[in-house]
């Protein structure tokens, strides 16, 4: 079995079919990237591998474990990440702080969920805590407070908060938006250091197609809740129903 799996996943609210049958596999150590028109339903499937929804019809596996049922912390505690624009960056925390307070948050539950998860003691969130800055590049700014840092780097505070709970995947979404190339260029750069040095699977949500046709493994498409292709970047970027997806949806591939 692939490290994570989609079975029939779908999501209706109310009348509307956001998530239409979705059928998806990952396999550990790839970097995969969701595309798709506004509305596609591509937060939706993520909200709904993650917890934060509840799928009307259809399972997740991650690992062999189906996560349908599970609360977001388990989801978490279990290996599976997130780094959004609305992670919750507390703004009167310094780096570090927000880092450890992600840390230890992760922890909640632990021994009923993953004991070989817990972390031990104060030293080793510390440790873990450095590692991460290191990473991410912030290690110069772990004291300052988190509200004084400038855009790309709170960006890359939320994805350094993703990193506190551990993750073997880590679902990205936009992790580029708003950043200038400079910026950009550096967590290209970083994302590669998740896979390589880290071992990660990558799970990206991304608008810039350049950025998707760059570093993923493979791209699944979503349409009105369906997925129309799935493929290497090669086979989606001439991919018919792709092309006329965006182009009926009034964006530009
Ligand atoms: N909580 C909700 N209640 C009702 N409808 C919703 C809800 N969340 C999403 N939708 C609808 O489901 C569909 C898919 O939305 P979703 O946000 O998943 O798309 P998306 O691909 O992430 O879009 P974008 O690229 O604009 O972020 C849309 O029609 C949206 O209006």
């Amino acid at each position: 079995m692939a490290l994570l799996e989609t079975q029939g996943l779908t999501k209706e609210f109310g009348g509307l079919t956001a998530l239409n049958n979705v059928d998806m596999a990952v396999e550990a150590g790839e970097l995969v990237s969701l595309i798709g028109p506004n509305g596609a339903g591509k937060s939706t499937l993520i909200n709904t591998i993650t917890g934060q929804l509840s799928p009307t019809r259809g399972d997740v596996y991650y690992d062999g474990t189906d996560l349908v049922g599970m609360k977001p912390f388990e989801i978490a505690q279990l290996g599976v990440g997130r780094s959004f624009q609305t992670a919750s960056i507390l703004p009167e925390l310094t780096v570090r702080e927000n880092i450890q307070v992600a840390s230890f948050a992760a922890e909640h539950g632990s021994f009923r969920i993953n004991f070989l998860r817990r972390r031990d003691s104060f030293e080793e969130v510390q440790a873990q805590t450095d590692d991460i800055l290191e990473t991410i590049g912030l290690d110069s700014e772990a004291d300052s407070d988190a509200r004084s840092l400038p855009y790309g780097d709170k960006r890359r505070l939320e994805v350094a908060i993703g990193l506190a709970t551990d993750p073997d995947l880590l679902f990205m979404d936009e992790p580029t938006a708003g950043m200038s190339p400079a910026e950009t260029e550096m967590t290209v750069n970083l994302i590669g250091d998740l896979l390589t040095d880290w071992g990660m699977t990558i799970f990206l949500v991304e608008h810039d197609m350049d950025i998707v046709f760059d570093v993923s493994d493979r791209i699944f498409t979503l349409h009105q809740g369906e997925l129309i292709a799935r493929g290497t970047p090669e086979e989606i970027r001439d991919h018919p129903a792709v092309r006329e997806a965006y182009l009926g949806g009034g964006e530009e591939a």
